[in-house]
C-alpha cells in the first residue's frame, strides 16, 4: 500500500527534505505515521511543540503531516510540519472546563451512528448533525441494531424529519442487513469517521468490512481526572473495500464547542425569519413565527427547546473556549497573566 490508498489526492507541497506523512494512531503525543516509505513511529519536533497552544494544534490522526524518516527504518521519525487541515471534528472535554478535544481530521464523511434501540433519541442526533455541520465534514446517518428497533417505520420517519439531505443506512449485525449498502456507500480512498455514543455498534459494524480476519484492537481505557474510564485510543484503518475509516470509541457524550446549530435547524431557522423582531429569542417576544408555529403543531415543541438549549450551549462553550485559548497564549508568551502585568508596567514606564 503507499499513500494513495490512505487518502492522499491532492498536491501537497513538501518542504525541502520531508516527506508527505498520514497519522494513523496516536497516544500520549508518540504517533505512528505512514508514508510511501513504510509505517513508522513518530514524535513531534520541539519547534513544532513550541508553536502550539492548547490541544488542537498538535497532530490527531488523519492530520497530513510532513516529516523528516529516520536512517534506521526502527528508530523515530520527526514530524516537522501540519497541513493544513480540510476538515476537523472537535468536541468538549468531558466536565465543565471548556477545552478542546480533537476527534479526528481531515475526514470526508462523519458516518452519525444512533442505535435503534432503547438509546434512540432524536435530541442526541441533532447534537451530532449541529457538530458536524460545523466540521466541514458531509454527514450520513448509520442506524445500528434495526433488530431491536421498536418502531422501524415510526423511526425513520422521525429522523427523516429532523435530516435534510444526509443519507440515511440502516444496519443490523445480527444478521448482516445493511452492510453490503453501507459498503456500497463507502469509496476507496475516502475517509469516513464513525460516531456514535459508546456502545452504538461501531466496533461490530466495522469489523466485518476489515477482511482478512482482521479485528479492530481493542481500545486502551485510562482514567480521566475525574477516576472515569476512558477510551483514547483513535485508529485510522483501511477496510477491504478500499475506504478509509477513522474509529473514534468511547464517546459518552459529545459537548458543543465547534458547532453550528443554525445549520442543523433549518426548518426553525426558516421560522425565525419571519418573527416580528429579528433579534427574537422565541422565549416570549409577541409576534414569534416559531412559537406560533409550535402552537399550530407546524413545529415539535421538543425540537424548539433542543434548538434554543444547544444554541445557548455553543454560546457559552465558545466564550469559554475562547478565554481559555487567551490564557493558554499569555502563559505562553510571559508565562502567565502577573508577568504580563509586569511587563505592561515595565515598557510604560520606559516609554514616559
Ligand atoms: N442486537 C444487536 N446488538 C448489537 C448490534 N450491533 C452491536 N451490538 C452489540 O452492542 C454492543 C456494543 O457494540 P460495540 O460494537 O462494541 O459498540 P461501539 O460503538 O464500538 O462502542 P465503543 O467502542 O464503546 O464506542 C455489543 O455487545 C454488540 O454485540 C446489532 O445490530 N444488534
Ligand atoms: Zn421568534
Amino acid at each position: 500500500m503507499n499513500l494513495n490508498d490512505y487518502g492522499a489526492t491532492h498536491e501537497q507541497p513538501l518542504a525541502n527534505g520531508l516527506m508527505l506523512a498520514r497519522i494513523i494512531a496516536t497516544s500520549h503525543q508518540q504517533y505512528t505515521i505512514v508514508t510511501d516509505a513504510g509505517r513508522y513511529r513518530a514524535q513531534i519536533a520541539g519547534r513544532l511543540a513550541n508553536q502550539t497552544v492548547e490541544a488542537v494544534d498538535f497532530p490527531t490522526v488523519g492530520d497530513w503531516v510532513q516529516v523528516r524518516l529516520p536512517e534506521n527504518a526502527d528508530d523515530t521519525a520527526t514530524i516537522e510540519r501540519l497541513n493544513p487541515r480540510q476538515t476537523v471534528f472537535l468536541r468538549k472535554t468531558a466536565g465543565r472546563r471548556s477545552d478542546a478535544q480533537l476527534v479526528a481530521a481531515n475526514v470526508d464523511w462523519l458516518l452519525l451512528c444512533m442505535a435503534l434501540d432503547a438509546n434512540f433519541n432524536l435530541r442526541r442526533l441533532e447534537r451530532y448533525l449541529a457538530v458536524a455541520a460545523a466540521s466541514g465534514a458531509r454527514a450520513a446517518i448509520v442506524l445500528t441494531k434495526a433488530d431491536k428497533a421498536a418502531d422501524l417505520a415510526a423511526q425513520l420517519a422521525a429522523v427523516a424529519e429532523i435530516t435534510s439531505d444526509q443519507p440515511v443506512l440502516v444496519c443490523d449485525a445480527t444478521t448482516a442487513a445493511g452492510l453490503t449498502e453501507l459498503t456500497a456507500f463507502m469509496q476507496p480512498r475516502v475517509t469516513y469517521a464513525f460516531l456514535g455514543s459508546s456502545g452504538v455498534g461501531k466496533t461490530t459494524l466495522i469489523n466485518p468490512l476489515l477482511g482478512h480476519g482482521a479485528l479492530l484492537t481493542a481500545a486502551v481505557r485510562e482514567h480521566d481526572a475525574h477516576g472515569r474510564h476512558t477510551t483514547t485510543s483513535r485508529q485510522l484503518l483501511v477496510l477491504a473495500n478500499g475506504s478509509v475509516v477513522i474509529d473514534t470509541p468511547g464517546m459518552r457524550e459529545l459537548g458543543l464547542l465547534d458547532a453550528n446549530v443554525d445549520a442543523a435547524f433549518d426548518d426553525v431557522k426558516a421560522l425565525a425569519a419571519r418573527c416580528r423582531f429579528s433579534d427574537c429569542t422565541h422565549q416570549q417576544e409577541p409576534g414569534c413565527a416559531v412559537r406560533a408555529a409550535v402552537s399550530a403543531g407546524e413545529l415539535d415543541k421538543d425540537r424548539l427547546e433542543s434548538y434554543l438549549q444547544l444554541q445557548t450551549e455553543q454560546a457559552q462553550n465558545s466564550h469559554l473556549r475562547g478565554k481559555a485559548r487567551e490564557n493558554a497564549k499569555i502563559e505562553r508568551m510571559f508565562g502567565g497573566k502577573k508577568q504580563m502585568k509586569a511587563m505592561m508596567k515595565e515598557a510604560r514606564k520606559k516609554r514616559r
